[in-house]
């Protein structure tokens, strides 16, 4: 049987997403394991490349990616590698929002944020508020946090809940909190994606370091 995607596709995307990977690790993100990494590489029916489950997240290389399904699944009957395991959320994430990657990282910043402010963590008033679409003044700006789940149905289940759609004048907040676990970012690009969880990621540092 042959992979519904071609491997130079997932070549394409094993390239890009070991460079964020080495990008984030070297921040300190992706300690270890901890961490993973996806994009969108077919729409319909939901396909993306995510990164293999278990690896050290500073030294991958671009045949590190396993294709999932929309339910996070394995696609490729030929791969036998896992995928990571949390690879439901990344494809729910990109399901309901359109975005084509998804990062997810365990930067320490977001899992204090998360402890701190289990209802949502509410921002205003910063000008890198800009970096995520949001304006810089005068709107409170809640990034979401859900409880930790080792099932990604359920994790699904809680995105949902507290997910709110763009609407005109109002976009999306591209970025969620995992309590005691990690953050998660995306966008319509791998550049969106980063962009989005480097800005979220200041934005909660800043606000762990000012706000006791
Ligand atoms: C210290 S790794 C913790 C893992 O359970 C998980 O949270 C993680 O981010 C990496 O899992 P993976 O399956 O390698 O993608
Ligand atoms: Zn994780």
């Amino acid at each position: 049987m042959t992979a519904p995607v071609s491997p130079e596709t997932m070549t394409e995307a094993g390239r890009a997403l070991a460079a964020e990977s080495a990008r984030f690790a070297g921040f300190g993100w992706m300690r270890g394991t901890g961490g993973n990494l996806s994009v969108v590489v077919q729409r319909d029916p939901l396909l993306l490349a995510v990164t293999a489950s278990g690896l050290d997240k500073s030294e991958l290389s671009e045949r590190d990616v396993v294709l999932v399904d929309a339910a996070g699944r394995p696609a490729d009957p030929s791969d036998p590698r896992p995928p990571s395991a949390e690879a439901g959320l990344h494809a729910h994430i990109a399901a309901r929002t359109g975005a084509r990657a998804v990062f997810h990282v365990h930067a320490i910043d977001s899992v204090i944020a998360g402890h701190r402010w289990p209802q949502g963590v509410d921002i205003r008033d910063l000008e890198m508020l800009k970096g995520i679409g949001h304006p810089a003044h005068d709107v409170t700006v809640r990034v979401p946090v859900i409880p930790n789940h080792q099932d990604m149905a359920v994790e699904a289940a809680r995105f949902d809940e507290v997910y709110r759609d763009p609407v005109p004048g109002v976009p999306e907040v591209p970025a969620l909190i995992v309590a005691g676990h990690g953050m998660y970012a995306w966008g319509d690009s791998v550049m969106a994606a980063r962009r989005h969880l480097e800005i979220t990621e200041w934005l909660l540092r800043y606000l762990v370091a000012v706000e006791r």
